[in-house]
């Protein structure tokens, strides 16, 4: 048997790439660093501790099992490899890093996670994310907020308000909001997001229970009293089309991590609310590595 350089094949770094990545991958046995043996392979000149290669080929799902018989079914003189596909992208390489999402948190003493604040236009969302950064960054820890209103002036300016293009802009910001978390950060995302399916997409991106939904559920009436853009009433005067809450529809959340509503009609404040969150955070191990 060849000895095998894949970093997730083999020993203490393996790892099934399904249960992280969910890539569809297969594997090829291919020449030593070098030749052409799958007809598609080049592998001269990689380093072999950069190798950890999925194929393209269609149908074949990974698994633990599979992903081991890439040590054990080449022919001598040969290594497996395997590449990937994962939507039009073929052919593709995972890199691994031996400095991981673990040594990251332990620099930073805290668990990276992703804090997806969901609601109404005008329910607070920006307020909140604001609020609970400040409070998290004077408790010492990292935080980054993807807002949505901000990142549709530059990563999504490409994308409408219409259905499927609020699909891909909160696909787009699950993602990024994922590598953050990934790096280490509390992520906090707030955008309306207003589909269910779209949202526990993004949720099921984070393998463990780093994902927390927070639903700021505040009634319609109060967020189009305080209307601050003045988009409610353009809304209501026919003058925006597909307005969420208003024309476009809002898919509440069924089972989140937290709630927060009004109380005997009122609104907690910002930091009553950052403090509802951080005491989730805290009880449940994310303010230590
Ligand atoms: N048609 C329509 N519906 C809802 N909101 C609209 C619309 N057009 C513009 N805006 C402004 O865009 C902000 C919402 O952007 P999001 O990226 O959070 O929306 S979504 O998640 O893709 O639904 C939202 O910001 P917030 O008020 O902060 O939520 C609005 O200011
Ligand atoms: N907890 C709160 N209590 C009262 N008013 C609030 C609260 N949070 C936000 N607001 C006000 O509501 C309006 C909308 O807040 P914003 O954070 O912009 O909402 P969103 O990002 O969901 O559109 C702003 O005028 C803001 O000052």
């Amino acid at each position: 048997m060849v000895e095998c350089h894949s970093l997730r094949c083999c020993g203490d770094m393996f790892a099934p790439p399904t249960t992280k990545l969910g890539f569809r991958h297969a594997v090829v046995p291919v020449g030593r660093w070098g030749g052409r043996r799958s007809g598609r392979l080049e592998l001269s000149g990689l380093r072999p501790s950069l190798l950890r290669i999925q194929a393209a080929l269609p149908g074949q799902e990974s698994s633990p099992e599979s992903a081991k018989r890439c040590c054990d079914s080449s022919a001598p003189g040969t290594s497996s490899y395997v590449l990937s596909t994962v939507g039009n992208s073929t052919n593709i390489l995972w890199h691994e890093c031996p400095v991981g999402k673990l040594e990251r948190q332990k620099l930073l003493s805290q668990k990276g996670c992703v804090i997806w604040i969901t609601g109404l236009s005008g329910s607070g969302k920006s307020t909140l994310a604001c609020a609970l950064s400040r409070e998290l960054h004077y408790r010492g820890h990292l935080t980054y907020i993807l807002d949505g209103d901000n990142v549709r002036h530059g990563l999504n300016r490409d994308l409408s308000f219409n259905g499927e293009d609020r699909a891909e802009n909160i696909r787009r910001v699950g993602e990024v909001a994922k590598l953050f978390a990934d790096a280490g950060l509390i992520c906090i995302a707030s955008l309306i997001s207003p589909y269910r399916k779209e949202r526990d997409a993004c949720r099921a991106m984070l393998s463990d229970s780093s994902f927390i939904e927070v639903f700021l559920n505040i009634p319609l009436e109060v967020c189009e009293a305080r209307d601050p853009k003045g988009l409610y009433k353009l809304a209501r005067a026919g003058k925006i089309k597909g307005f969420t809450g208003v024309d476009d529809p809002y898919e509440s959340p069924l089972d989140c991590e937290i709630v927060i509503k009004q109380i005997d009609g009122k609104c907690p404040t910002p930091k009553a609310m950052a403090e509802q969150i951080i005491s989730f955070l805290d009880n449940n191990g994310f303010l230590q590595a």
